[in-house]
């Protein structure tokens, strides 16, 4: 059982706050002990950068993409991050405003440029974005951080330098993919994406991109599309976020999401618009379930499987039993859509406000669906689901649909088991038992809980104030049970003395083996703390916060200008620090006192920023 904590304090802020890149990776202080096997890198993308200059994102799916990275060797842990170069960031570093239109913000043309140019800005076209704050996945020998569009960027897992942005419509018919492919043993990767088609003909379609070729040459290059399913509204196909793989079939669930293409095409050129505003609902749809074998482009089902109306974003597993396919999913109930309650002003509302809008939104559920392989006429109006461990139900109609009725896995009011993850080596595509998530509370995520989906029993991790982020599942070498392994999940904390952390648990049990501390950043307002030797503080350009760090650089921002500093001394607590602040061409040096991390004094030299210097 899973039950509901508080969040009165409204810590879950952090997570919405933008966090500086790291000159070089940091050594974390671990607590616990992280099993010896363990090692490598984790990689996870998130968003890093909530407004450029003066300009706010809106939308959690906006923030400027940054790459996270936790190396484990010997039980030692260090940390590092940066910014992915993408269009999207390097031209809104460049112009210190949103250049590229995001999810939920629209870019305005610079107001700088004539009106005349202004005027072709709007009417250039659609210029998509390569935000990608996703996930970030191999190809071949590479890697990739994406976000759904067409535009992958390939990364250094080990510099987190960005090498290049490739754009996928070059090979291959679609318009985006997803960004959870499947990927097979041998590397292959699969996914699936929307098609616009030559005369509107509207499609989803599945790619495949093989493994690392002999020759060394890209893998890309010899992706294919190989398997097309037919969208089932002219005009309005559905928003597709992943997909179902097993052995021989794909599962796609076309959900009463809707993305309006006229409104797409033609919201480009109307000021302030965003992807946001070419979503709709379908109200009467409710959710179609579509299969199609693996190996042959030619068979897709002939029967409709359909069911009631929910939003579908992530696929937990999808397996094939004694002819029929299991197909469990994180649902919302209902069609309205989830990214409407995702806006960054809800996600920063104070706690009640919060719970209010998650009354509101479609409540989520962990379903499993069954749908039979095989049906003959006779068994109309009969259950054709005969597995004997669920309650799921698939009954042929006098039309040839089949109405599908799920097993409820996971259920408890405002509480997603989101973000799934499995023992994915072993169990994608075969018979499980577990399943690992995120816990949202009211959209909030603050707990891990891991799922038998065969007994329905949860274990639950969760500590005070933290918010942890999706955990994933490392096997434990040689295991020979399904949940021999660690979850890991890295966890942001609120307040400066309780730094973020990468969590080690124990997947069997769900307890804690080890905690690598990070104590990377602390970011406050800074007027009220500020004092200087001398003249006034209002002639003084206001200096907006400080972020500190134990390695030996860190940042001022000021006037929203960040500016680069190295510490002469790195002790945090109640120490000096001396900065040798960079601003442009001006240099000087800044003493900054500190107690516990905070920055409580800081001494300016008279003659280093006058307030025209500051412009
Ligand atoms: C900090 C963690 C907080 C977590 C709280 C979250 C609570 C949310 C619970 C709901 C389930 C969440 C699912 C999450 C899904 C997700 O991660 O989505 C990110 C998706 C993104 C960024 C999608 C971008 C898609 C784009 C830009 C698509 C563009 C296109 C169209 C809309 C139509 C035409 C084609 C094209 C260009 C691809
Ligand atoms: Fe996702």
């Amino acid at each position: 059982m899973v039950s509901c904590v508080e969040h009165p304090a409204g810590g879950y802020r952090k997570m919405f706050e933008t966090v500086e890149e790291l000159n070089e990776p940091i050594p974390a202080q671990i607590t616990g002990v992280i099993p010896s096997w363990l090692g490598g890198s984790l990689l996870r993308m998130g968003p890093g950068l909530f407004e450029v200059g003066a300009e706010p994102f809106h939308h959690l799916f906006d923030g400027q993409a940054m790459l996270h990275k936790f190396d484990l060797k010997d039980s030692r842990v260090t940390y590092y991050r940066k910014f992915i170069r993408t269009d999207a960031y390097v031209r809104a570093m460049t112009e210190n405003r949103v250049v590229i239109t995001e999810f939920g913000t629209a870019a305005y043309p610079d107001p700088c440029k004539n009106i005349f140019s202004r005027f072709f800005t709007y009417f250039r076209g659609i210029e998509v974005t390569d935000n990608c704050i996703v996930n970030i996945y191999p190809i071949g020998e590479d890697f990739y951080a994406v976000t759904e569009t067409n535009f992958i960027t390939k990364v250094d897992p080990d510099s987190l330098e960005t090498l290049k942005k490739v754009d996928l419509c070059k090979y291959l018919s679609v318009n985006g993919v997803t960004a959870h492919p499947h990927i097979d043993t041998d590397g292959t990767v699969y996914n699936i994406g929307n098609c616009f088609g030559k005369n509107m003909s509207l499609a989803y379609n599945v790619i495949k991109i093989p493994p690392a070729q002999k020759d060394k040459s890209d893998p890309i290059e010899k992706s294919q599309v190989v398997v097309q399913f037919p969208s089932s509204e002219r005009l309005k196909p559905s928003y597709v976020h992943s997909f179902g793989m097993t052995d021989n079939y794909f599962v796609f669930v076309e959900q009463p999401v809707k993305i309006n293409l006229l409104k797409f095409l033609s919201g480009w050129s109307i000021r302030g618009a965003t992807y946001m505003d070419c979503f709709e609902s379908n109200e009467t749809m409710g959710t179609l379930f579509h299969l199609a074998t693996k190996d042959s482009e030619s068979y897709l089902s002939s029967h409709k499987f359909r069911t009631s109306a929910f939003n579908i974003f992530h696929h937990i597993n999808t397996y094939e039993d004694e002819g029929f396919i299991v197909v469990d999913l994180c649902t919302w109930k209902g069609h309205d859509f989830v990214y409407n309650y995702l806006y960054l002003a809800n996600m920063r509302e104070d706690w009640d406000e919060l719970k209010k809008a998650a009354m509101r939104a479609p409540q989520p559920e962990v379903r499993r669906y069954v749908l039979p392989l095989d049906m003959h006429r006779e068994d109309q109006g009969k259950n054709l689901v005969s597995l004997s461990y669920t309650t799921a139900t698939a009954v042929l109609h006098t039309d040839g649909t089949i109405w599908l009725e799920p097993e409820v896995l996971f259920s408890a009011p405002r509480q997603a088991f989101e973000f799934p993850q499995i023992n994915y080596s072993l169990c994608r595509g075969k018979k499980y038992s577990f399943a690992y998530g995120l816990g949202l509370n009211h959209f909030i995520p603050d707990k891990i809980v891991k799922l038998n989906v065969q007994t329905k029993q949860t274990w639950v991790w969760q500590e005070e104030e933290c918010y942890p982020s999706e955990p994933l599942f490392v096997q434990t070498p040689g295991a020979t049970e399904e949940d021999d392994g660690v979850l890991l999940s890295i966890v942001v904390r609120p307040g400066a003395e309780r730094p973020s952390f990468l969590l080690v648990l124990d997947a069997m049990k769900l307890t804690e083996l080890a905690r690598a501390e990070c104590r990377t950043v602390s970011v406050q307002p800074l007027n009220s703390l500020l004092t200087r030797d001398s003249g006034s503080l209002s002639s003084f350009p206001p200096l907006l916060s400080v972020t500190l760090s134990d390695s030996d650089s860190g940042c001022l921002f000021f006037q929203n200008v960040c500016l680069r500093t190295r510490l002469c001394a790195s002790k945090l607590d109640g120490c000096l620090l001396q900065c040798i602040m960079f601003r442009f061409d001006r240099l000087a040096v800044v003493t900054c006192w500190t107690f516990k991390e905070n920055l409580i004094n800081v001494s300016i030299p008279d003659d280093i920023w006058t307030t025209e210097g500051s412009q």
